[in-house]
């Protein structure tokens, strides 16, 4: 990421408020099931067979700009209220959430099922051809005998063109339906109201980020694997069986009579595959998610000399994942032998099928005809047996992906919602109660508090006094318990979350998060970092704005940190801003140039301060001490008798 970058664009994808610890108190959502209704995508991301196999599957790409409003709804991805019905006792069914994408992609569906038409059909007529030709070797003139080989090879070529297109157009269909479903669960996820990602959902983080990269790309499998069997494997199945009829009903029908016994074997064993997938799937999951909690704290485990503890763990999670996957694997390895078993019936029946030829019933060219279309019939079944296997596989997958999107959230926008226009900053706080769990205790207790338009108040109190969680409620993270919020006098209730969280700004150590999608004004960008004092260290930088500043701008200092967090505080404009103070002392200088940064911010901006420097305490207009749920105004008078007893509280540094 670039400073430039930093500075306008997302840098962390949530909000930026610290994560709270506590969290076992909070009740796991209600889930519901996933309520989609067919729908008709006319734009498919991937145009032609050879985009598709030319593009890396899963490139990196802007998620956002790649889907439009109408699709968004065609997939139903809009205003929640509409798709929270339903309820949790219904069993879940993996086809019925697929479907809509699968028939969303039913041009490079239906292609690809031409093309197999065009393949079986060459197949039908090369088939007969193959056992003349083989039976009149030796009895017909060198032209015929090169004339046929022509024909032989041109159908032979057709069918290999029609199968490569069969492919192509099956596994754009497929993964177009994949990339769908993995848009749709993410947008679905980041839906899902603050506590599920602080825990309250029970699914960590790098489960989540699991399940819509790899279990999505499984997904993508097991469709293909659908739409390769459905229609292609059927038609060739039926074309094969009707010639092998047509030559001899007897051995026809000893040759199916081993298909039943194969498919009861594979249905049997595709259940057990299906359990073992499962605990396969949540195996590696648990593995990803550690991986995903210990990685982000390296720091610390280092610090605390923790490696050999995080190998013990991470061993224990990947024995586990040894052990299913060994287990899954040997199970997938045993099927094509049960496969197998047709290849001995076929065996069987060319033995009966010699001794009738001896016996001078029925002619070598019958002969080869039939043996070459079981030969045929045995490969659609054995795709039947692959697929079954895929989508047992699948299925997990399936379920745990949309087992994300099946929730009722707490925090919901209500249909005839507002979208402030301006907001002149003006803030209240009414009787607001709030608590994390049903059966946790009150972290906010009937608390008022009014900010007129371009007050700046500072908040202090004790560590887990509930500062961090009154600014949740002002930007809707949480609804209060009891009590409203009002901006401008209308309550945040009645406002569309979008709107609402545009006019409030936050601005935190680790940077705020706040998606520009519109084009970087780089005048405006320029004006911010200067105002905030930070366009003297990045014209320093190595590229200046361009200049590739680390993840969350690890590459930067802490002070700098924090006045790239007020430039884009500033570039975003929101009319109430919500400053987090930095608890890390800064040098005297970069202490100096943070402060003249916030002054200027404080400006035309109504800002609530979580005030943890007695400067900026003193900045304020008015301060509150948050404490057990309570608020206590600390007048000028008090403060001044307070000065003292803040710093040697710790509640100021
Ligand atoms: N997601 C959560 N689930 C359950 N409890 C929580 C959650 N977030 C915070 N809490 C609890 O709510 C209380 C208030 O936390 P909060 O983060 O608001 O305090 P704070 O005043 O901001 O503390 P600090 O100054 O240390 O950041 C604490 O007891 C905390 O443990």
């Amino acid at each position: 990421m670039t400073a430039l970058q930093f500075l306008v664009k997302p840098s962390r994808p949530s909000s930026s408020l610290p994560s709270p610890l506590h969290m076992k108190n909070l009740q796991p959502q209600k889930r519901i099931p996933f309520p989609l209704k067919p729908f008709k995508l006319t734009n498919p991301t991937l145009k032609s067979p050879s985009k598709t196999l030319l593009q890396p599957l899963y490139s990196t790409f802007s998620l956002l700009s790649l889907i439009t409003p109408q699709q968004k709804q065609r997939l139903q991805i809009g205003p929640r209220t509409q798709r929270q019905q339903g309820n949790t006792s219904d069993p879940f069914d993996p086809l019925s959430v697929i479907k809509p994408f699968i028939f969303s992609q039913y041009k490079p569906i239906l292609l690809g099922w031409l093309c197999s038409l065009f393949s079986v059909l060459s197949l039908s007529q090369l088939v007969p051809k193959f056992g003349q030709l083989s039976s009149s070797i030796g009895k017909i003139d060198g032209i015929t005998l090169r004339n046929d080989g022509l024909v032989l090879a041109g159908l032979f070529l057709a069918k290999l063109i029609a199968t490569y297109g069969q492919h192509a157009f099956l596994w754009e269909a497929a993964l177009n339906a994949s990339y769908k479903i993995r848009v749709f669960v993410f947008e679905r996820v980041l839906e899902r109201e603050l506590a599920f990602f602080e825990g309250g959902g029970a699914v960590s983080s790098g489960d989540v980020a699991y399940r819509i990269t790899a279990e999505a790309a499984d997904v993508a499998d097991t469709v293909y694997a659908l739409l390769n069997t459905i229609v292609p494997s059927a038609l060739q199945l039926s074309a094969m069986a009707s010639r092998m009829l047509v030559i001899s009903p007897v051995l026809s029908l000893i040759s199916a009579m081993v298909i039943p016994c194969t498919a009861l074997a594979i249905a049997y064993l595709g259940t057990r595959l299906r359990k073992v997938s499962k605990k396969a799937k949540l195996s590696i999951s648990a593995l990803s998610a550690y991986l995903n909690e210990v990685l982000p704290a390296i720091l610390f485990v280092k610090a605390n000399n923790a490696e050999f503890c995080e190998v013990a763990r991470f061993e224990r999670l990947a024995n586990a994942d040894l052990s299913t996957l060994l287990t899954k694997r040997k199970m997938k390895a045993f099927i094509p032998q049960i496969v197998q078993i047709i290849y001995f019936g076929a065996l069987s029946i060319l033995c009966v099928g010699s001794m009738v030829v001896s016996s001078g019933c029925f002619d070598g060219c019958s002969m080869v005809s039939f043996i070459t279309s079981l030969i045929f019939v045995v490969e659609p079944i054995q795709d039947v047996g692959k697929a079954y296997n895929e989508w047992k596989q699948g299925e997990p997958a399936i379920e745990r992906l949309f087992d994300l999107t099946r929730f009722k959230s707490k925090v919901t926008e209500k249909p005839d919602a507002v979208d402030l226009d301006h907001v002149s900053g003006d803030v209240k706080f009414c009787d607001i109660s709030f608590r994390y769990g049903e059966n946790s205790p009150l972290v906010l207790n009937g608390l008022n508090l009014h900010i007129k338009a371009g007050e700046t108040v500072a908040l202090v109190g004790p560590s887990g006094g509930g500062k961090t969680t009154l600014i949740k409620m002002l930007l809707r993270l949480y609804d209060p318990l009891n009590g409203c919020i009002l901006v401008d006098n209308q309550n945040i209730q009645n406002v569309q979350l979008e709107s609402l969280r545009r006019h409030v700004g936050t601005i935190a150590e680790n940077i705020g998060y706040r998606d520009i999608m519109n084009k970087i004004d780089m005048e405006k960008v320029e004006l911010a970092a200067q105002t905030a004092n930070a366009d003297e260290f990045i014209g320093k930088l190595p590229k200046g704005y361009q200049t590739n500043i680390g993840p969350r701008g690890s590459s930067l200092s802490g002070g700098q940190k924090q006045r790239l967090a007020i430039a884009r505080a500033l570039y975003q404009d929101s009319s109430i801003l919500i400053l987090d103070e930095a608890t890390s002392a800064l040098d005297s200088r970069s202490e100096l140039l943070v402060r003249q940064a916030v002054q200027r911010l404080m400006e035309n901006h109504t800002v609530l301060v979580i005030a943890h420097r007695l400067e900026t305490v003193l900045m304020a207009k008015r301060v509150f001490l948050l404490d057990d749920g309570k608020l206590q105004e600390l007048t000028p008078s008090l403060l001044g008798s307070h000065n003292s007893s803040l710093t040697s509280t710790g509640l100021v540094i």
